[in-house]
């Protein structure tokens, strides 16, 4: 058993994976910049045993950080919970994929890991979308080339820019609105989220596949993929563990597997 982590900038992503690649508990904490690794320590001793995952017994983890100053954090209170080793990804761990850029260090390991997710578990060209903090669409070639793709505001960050920049307009969460031609103020904002989030996928999609001339796989992951893609006209596989996916097969080419 090891213990997958995904940082990301508002949350962190925890999923303990079998020797057989099975994802068995998942749990998420915030992914607050003012922590010691001895506070992420005691916190994820006490969601561990909390869902009784053994931490002693874990063979090791593997970490996907997206936030510098978190990263050696998370390394280090890993390495005070567990004996195994913390292996933290980047452009340089072993995945069996190739890039387009001449330079691949300034790729982000979230995109790496969904990419290897989507290589290794979905028919290629994959366009993926990932709806986190910032919505990123990227794309794997047929060849299995990791060859980049956008990066736009996420959902989170444009419905909040929306209410902070307005008088009259509230904070709202994100559901489904009653109608598309909407009569009230927070209808109004809820369609137009939904329907402009997604009519922002379809056409990036649109665009990747007539550069790519085909339509390969569309795998769209995060929190908000099951909310927004419905509304899609584009087919699109949800697929909410695509990152904790790329992160056992990492695990796994480390250990020579
Ligand atoms: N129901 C909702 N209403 C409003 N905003 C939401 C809702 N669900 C998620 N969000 C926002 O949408 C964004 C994406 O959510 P999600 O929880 O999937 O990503 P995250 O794990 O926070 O992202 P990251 O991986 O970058 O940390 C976040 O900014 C979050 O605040
Ligand atoms: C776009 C996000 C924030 C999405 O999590 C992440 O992939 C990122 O921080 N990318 C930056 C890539 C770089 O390091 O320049
Ligand atoms: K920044």
């Amino acid at each position: 058993m090891i213990l997958a982590i995904d940082c990301g900038n508002t949350h962190t992503v925890f999923g303990t994976i079998t020797k057989e690649g099975e994802i068995q508990k998942i749990f998420r904490m915030e992914s607050s910049r003012r922590k010691t690794s001895y506070e992420y320590a005691a916190d994820i001793a006490q969601i561990c045993q909390l869902l009784e995952i053994d931490l002693q017994g874990l063979e090791g983890s593997i970490l996907s950080s997206v936030v510098p100053e978190l990263t050696t954090s998370y390394q280090k209170a890993m390495e005070l919970l567990c004996k195994g080793k913390c292996v933290v990804v980047n452009s340089s761990s072993p995945m069996n994929m190739s890039f387009a850029m001449a330079d691949p260090s300034g790729v982000a390991p979230d995109l790496i890991i969904s990419a290897v997710g989507a290589k290794n578990n979905y028919p290629l060209p994959a366009i993926i979308i990932d709806m986190g903090t910032a919505t990123t669409i990227t794309v794997v070639n047929k060849e299995g080339v990791f060859m980049g793709g956008v990066i736009l505001p996420g959902v989170g960050i444009s419905m909040n820019a929306l209410a902070k920049e307005t008088s009259l307009l509230p904070s709202i969460d994100v559901a489904p609105a009653k109608t598309l031609i909407s009569t009230d103020t927070v209808d109004a904002m809820r369609a137009g989220i939904i329907y402009g989030t997604a009519g922002s996928l379809d056409g990036i999609v649109e665009h990747f596949q007539e550069e790519l001339q085909e339509e390969g796989s569309v795998i769209a992951t995060g929190g908000l993929a099951h909310l927004i893609c419905p509304y899609c006209k584009h087919k699109m596989i949800v697929d909410d563990n695509l990152l904790l996916k790329g992160l056992w097969k990492i695990w796994q080419l480390e250990q020579g597997k």
